[in-house]
């Protein structure tokens, strides 16, 4: 291949990869693999100017703005950073920035490099008006709605120092806990993964519904503070004043005088980011002086006063012992990899995961064979590659399991599925505790106090099969009961045992879920792909089980944001005889089997003939809790804001809209705590 046709291949490929990960949050090969291209390519058109195409990706931030948002233009341009992976780089950067500086002192400050996606807010008198992407740095989507739903981001700044207009810029990202928390429930409605926090951050920010976006918890560092005229000398000065205005900023960064300190910060933080609530993967080196930065001046595509340091992604070598198998709610079976325990980023690493078969074949991965393990912006880390270097004649070829390791069920690979199932839905024990775990959860019947290996013992003692057992246990069966349990890994042993209190804790928990709204009764039954919010909606539409139950496939795809998977998954779970049972047996122990909760206990009578509507979210309700609660005082709850409404309670993150709505009317607007007064909290 000559280096114009290099050129032509390249640039379309680096093309496609900006396309997939700014406009889809996917990314089809990894950030090292990226760089190193685009690195070749640079070095090609450097060489070959002549051929350098005008859609090159090495004179343009990677993306675009998206049909779905309005486009606003940046007062300032969102540019990107140069990077590199060496340190021998950063020492020729540091060379460029002295002779650009001709030989003044000059320092850099260093903050870490967070993996998330850029954002831009505007402030106008000191009012949050605007959130945008970057775009491709002069236009980027207005998802000012969205960016609202951060909590740790002023809506208002009081302070009297602040400019008029000013910007902040800063990275939007998922907590690592979040992402974890997201995937445990995608994970437990048989949802695909989301593949790291970055993409789900970026995907999460693109998102049309702002009360989705609000569930998920976002968060934001400030980096970067504009303005006409510009109000600081410094960008450290910037960090302090934005964090002393109530800015979230990262308390990470370090003040540098010299490359050599930059060099000790980057290896003090080479592990320690492990420690951070949030994925990075680098360091951002930026001259602190701004009039420095203006004589280094820009690139087409970055600053010359800044750069970023990329740690290629944390690795150690060990020995792959043994892989078990792990059976989920909806029967996936998860192969897990056991390791001679390794030291990785400041932890020690016993295991590793694997997927699924697929990727097992893909690594051609041996037992006993020395393997690489890496920690990326996951907690828990993989197994990236094979050194068949050390590959001895003792390695054995890693055994799939062709039946369940628990239930010995033969497993089945269902079409364009990664993973393979125990069919034995109703049989199977993991899958059986996995379902009570399901159900008991404080978002599906809430009976939480059957937790922590009470529901292992009423298994194990043939006291419930199914969920529906659990409505006729009684004080005599249950009291006394007693297990020890052993911890296969660190052979400590834990007694379960029902005294008089726990006895009477769970059939008080027991008695009081059959409250619970029936969106909760329709997420606890465990059909796959119906998390939470799925239920709600459907809940909503239908309005009493008997509607969704017998509801086609038709029927089911006009429910808002339900699709051809959810709607064939409910169609298929209720055509199931012990599902409709199981149905059955629920309607008859008394839980709401329908939306207008006629069976909502009686507290009062002090919310008696006045009407409310709630926004946002509380600190001591869930959306439920506080409707219910509305609904035992006598109140009422109306569907919007209209002249019939009394009170607007209004939460954390309230919609705007509402707000403005209900001043607009005269509505009367409360918060949680004159509520808690007015039920007599
Ligand atoms: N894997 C893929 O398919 C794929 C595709 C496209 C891009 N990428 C990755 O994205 C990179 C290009 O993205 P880019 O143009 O956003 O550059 P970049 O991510 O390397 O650097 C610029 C960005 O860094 C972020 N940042 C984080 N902390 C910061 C801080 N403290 N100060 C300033 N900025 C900070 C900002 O969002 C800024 O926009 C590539 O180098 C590649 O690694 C990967
Ligand atoms: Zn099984």
């Amino acid at each position: 291949m000559n280096p114009q046709e290099r050129i032509v291949e390249l640039t379309d490929r680096l093309n496609y990869y900006n396309y997939q990960y700014y406009q889809n949050s996917i990314s089809e090969v990894d950030d090292f693999t990226f760089d190193k291209l685009l690195e070749e390519l640079t070095a090609l058109e450097k060489q070959h100017p002549e051929f350098s195409r005008p859609d090159s990706p090495t004179h343009r931030v990677g993306g675009t703005v998206s049909k779905e948002f309005a486009t606003v233009y940046h007062r300032f341009p969102m540019m990107s950073l140069g990077n590199t992976y060496s340190e021998s780089d950063l020492t020729e950067f540091d060379n460029r920035v002295r002779r650009g500086l001709n030989n003044a002192p000059y320092e850099y400050i260093c903050e870490l490099k967070f993996d998330g996606v850029a954002l831009s807010m505007t402030y106008e008198n000191g009012v949050l008006v605007q959130g945008a992407t970057r775009g491709d740095g002069v236009r980027g989507d207005d998802i000012t709605f969205n960016v609202r739903t951060i909590r740790t981001l002023p809506l208002k700044v009081t302070d009297p120092g602040v400019p008029a207009l000013f910007e902040v810029r800063g990275e939007g990202f998922l907590p690592l806990a979040e992402f974890e928390r997201i995937n445990k429930e995608r994970e437990d409605i048989g949802e695909p993964l989301l593949a790291n926090p970055r993409n789900a951050a970026s995907g999460t920010f693109k998102q049309q519904d702002s009360a989705a976006v609000a569930k998920r918890r976002l968060d934001c560092y400030l980096y970067s503070f504009l303005s006409e005229p510009e109000v600081f000398q410094t960008h450290e000065e910037s960090l302090m004043a934005m964090k002393n205005w109530g800015f979230n900023v990262s308390q990470t960064w370090r003040k540098c005088a010299s490359i050599q300190e930059v060099f000790a910060f980057i290896n003090e933080w080479e592990t320690r980011r492990y420690e951070l609530p949030l994925a990075t993967d680098g360091i951002v080196i930026k001259i602190n002086r701004y009039d420095q930065q203006r004589e280094l001046g820009y690139t087409a595509k970055s600053p010359r006063w800044a750069i970023a340091f990329k740690y290629k992604a944390l690795a150690a070598s060990t020995t792959l012992n043994s892989v078990s198998y792990q059976v989920g709610r909806t029967g996936a079976v998860t192969p897990v990899a056991n390791l001679k325990p390794v030291l990785l980023a400041g932890t020690v690493v016993k295991r590793a995961s694997l997927h699924n078969a697929n990727e097992i074949q893909r690594l051609g991965v041996m037992l006993h064979d020395t393997v690489f393990v890496e920690k990326g912006g996951e907690i828990i880390p993989k197994i990236t590659g094979v050194d068949l270097t050390q590959r001895t004649d003792a390695v054995e070829p890693i055994v799939y399991p062709t039946v369940c390791p628990a239930c010995q069920t033969p497993l089945v690979r269902k079409e364009g599925e990664a993973h393979f199932y125990c069919p034995n839905e109703k049989g199977c024990p993991p899958q059986q505790q996995a379902r009570f775990e399901h159900f008991i959860q404080r978002r599906a019947m809430n009976i939480e106090s059957l937790g922590e290996g009470k529901i292992e013992l009423l298994i194990d003692r043939g006291l419930v099969r199914s969920p529906a057992d659990l409505y006729e246990l009684t004080y005599e069966k249950l009291l006394g009961l007693e297990k020890t349990y052993t911890d296969s890994e660190t052979g400590k042993t834990r007694v379960v045992s029902l005294r008089q209190k726990s006895v009477d804790n769970i059939l008080t928990a027991i008695e009081r879920s059959k409250a619970q709204p029936f969106a909760n009764v329709l997420f606890a039954l465990g059909i796959r792909y119906v998390g939470n919010t799925t239920a709600e909606k459907l809940a909503d539409y239908f309005g009493n089980m008997d509607a969704l139950r017998t509801a086609s496939y038709e029927a089911l795809l006009g429910v808002p944001e339900v699709g051809d998977r959810i709607a064939q998954s409910v169609v298929a779970w209720f055509a199931d005889s012990e599902n409709q049972v199981f149905v059955e047996r629920l309607r008859l122990a008394g839980l709401q089997m329908e939306t207008d909760r006629v069976a909502v206990e009686k507290k009062g009578e002090s919310l008696l003939g006045k009407t409310f509507l709630y926004t946002g979210t509380f600190a001591n309700f869930s959306r439920e809790e506080l409707e219910s609660e509305i609904e035992a005082h006598g109140g009422k709850l109306l569907s919007g804001v209209s002249k019939k409404l009394n009170y607007l309670i209004v939460g954390e993150n309230a919609g705007p809209s509402k707000v403005e709505k209900a001043q607009k009317m005269g509505v009367t607007m409360i918060g949680e705590d004159e509520f808690l007064a007015m039920v007599g909290i």
